[in-house]
């Protein structure tokens, strides 16, 4: 079951910087290059083949048909759609407030600076489909590109034998998705960055995936934009006696149960609740469809800390920077002010990481490995692009000349100080 560490070790085999682990394994960098190279050489017919390969067979037209998306709607029955309309009401109403408009701001009369909003312009969203299935993700993915104003939405998911999941279609019509590939792994990174004959590059890929997906958007960033170089996902609990046993377990078991490289990390200051966790733990995986998997997370990857303090605890949390916090302690509210690094924060005993995971309207695509240190989940804002721009008159440049004419001439840059000095002469002509 879950592995029991002291702070020391936990610090030593997740946070120490010398001794943690790299993001991916050389071996995984040299498939995905080569995944990478072959695309580019063979388009498609390198798809079709890595989809016999992994995905058990190759559909011959890659796109999901007008009519395959109809029918789609048949197979999902009307209270998941209407769960899936309800979340997506959620996550719309979240994001729409996260858009920001283009600014002029009037320095002087004569200088006129600002900023334009711009959507981008081609988006690809990859949804995971290995081993499991995230309707969740394409809403989570695709509704702020909507919000945002991308004109050209297109997703990729992995077929099973040359179908998707009709779910994954519903939730791509309720979030507005143009149109889907049947095309996933590192092939699918490589089709969106430098394009096939099926499918047309786009200018950024967003959306999680395991790490052969991961591990090709970091290696096509440059030539095309990406949101983040997502690692497994990860939850960190701080509870303490006021916590229940079960709910902890729970929470810990959800997150574990999405992949064997899954991080899930107990932090207490009740070696009561560390054990009785513990005790709940074996009981809740011992009747989990996905129990070989959460298991295999929770004891290779997870951990369970006795801490001093609450304050200890955040102070740990802090160094890990998690992609999910669940604060399980009495008033947990109030210690939201100690939160400096996570990516989405849960507060109470009343507050699953499901929630977020699939209706709160918060994003779900959050960044992992610590780099929650430096950087947020997807929000509308992934899909803008910020232009600046300046006017001056001739007289503000008049004004501004000096200055410029003396930077230019400590940078030794003799051509940038002429083209305002070349205006002035104009000017006094
Ligand atoms: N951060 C988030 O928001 C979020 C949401 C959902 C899922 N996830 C994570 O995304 C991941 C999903 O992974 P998944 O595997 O289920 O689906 P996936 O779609 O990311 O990967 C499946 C594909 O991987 C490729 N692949 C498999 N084995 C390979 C091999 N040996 N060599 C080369 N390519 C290979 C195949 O092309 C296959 O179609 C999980 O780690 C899960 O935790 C994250
Ligand atoms: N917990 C995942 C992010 O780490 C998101 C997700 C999708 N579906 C279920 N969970
Ligand atoms: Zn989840």
């Amino acid at each position: 079951m879950i592995s029991v560490y002291s702070p020391k070790e936990f610090t030593k085999r997740f946070i120490s910087k010398k001794t943690k682990k790299q993001p991916f394994a050389e071996s995984t960098v040299k498939t995905v290059q080569s995944i990478i190279e072959n695309v580019r050489q063979n388009g498609d017919i390198a798809l079709q083949g890595y989809m016999e390969k992994f995905d058990g067979g190759a559909p011959k037209n890659l796109v999901v048909t007008k009519e395959e998306r109809k029918a789609a709607w048949e197979e999902v029955p009307t209270d998941v759609v209407e769960a899936l309309q309800k979340a997506a009401k959620n996550i719309r109403s979240f994001h729409s407030k996260q858009l920001q408009q283009s600014r002029m701001m009037e320095v002087t009369e004569e200088v006129i600076s600002g900023q334009l909003f711009r959507p981008i312009e081609r988006v690809g969203i990859y949804v995971p489909g290995g081993k499991a299935c995230y309707p969740s993700s394409v809403l989570m993915n695709a509704i702020p590109a909507v919000l945002a104003g991308v004109s050209q939405l297109v997703m990729v998911t992995p077929a099973k034998a040359g179908k998707i999941a009709p779910i994954l279609s519903v939730a791509a019509d309720i979030a507005g998705v143009q149109t889907i590939y049947k095309v996933g792994g590192a092939q699918a990174i490589a089709a969106l960055a430098y394009g096939t004959e099926s499918i047309e590059p786009v200018d950024k890929i967003v959306g999680p995936g395991n790490e052969y997906v991961a591990a090709a958007k970091s290696l096509v960033f440059g030539d095309v934009g990406i949101d983040m170089i997502a690692g497994p996902s990860e939850v960190a609990v701080i509870a303490d006696e006021t916590a229940r046993p079960k709910f902890v377990a729970a929470d810990l078991i959800a997150q574990a149960e999405h992949d064997e490289k899954a991080r899930a990390f107990l932090f207490t200051t009740s070696e009561q609740l560390l054990n009785e966790t513990i005790v709940e733990l074996k009981k809740q995986c011992a009747s989990l469809s996905r129990r070989e998997i959460a298991e295999t997370s929770l004891k290779n990857e997870g951990g369970a800390i006795l801490v001093e303090s609450v304050d200890a605890a955040f102070n740990l949390v802090n160094q890990l920077a998690p992609e999910h916090l669940e604060i399980q302690i009495a008033n947990a509210l109030s210690y939201l002010g100690k939160v400096k690094n996570a990516g989405s924060v849960f507060i109470g005993h009343h507050t699953p990481e499901s929630v977020g995971d699939y209706f709160a309207g918060p994003n779900h695509v959050l960044p992992t490995s610590g780099t929650a240190r430096f950087s947020s989940g997807l929000s509308a804002d992934d899909f803008m692009k910020k232009t600046t721009y300046v006017y001056y008159s001739e007289q503000a440049l008049q004004h501004a000349a000096p200055y410029i004419e003396r930077i230019a001439e400590k940078e030794e840059l003799a051509g940038h100080g002429r083209a305002v000095a070349i205006r002035m002469n104009d000017i006094s002509e």
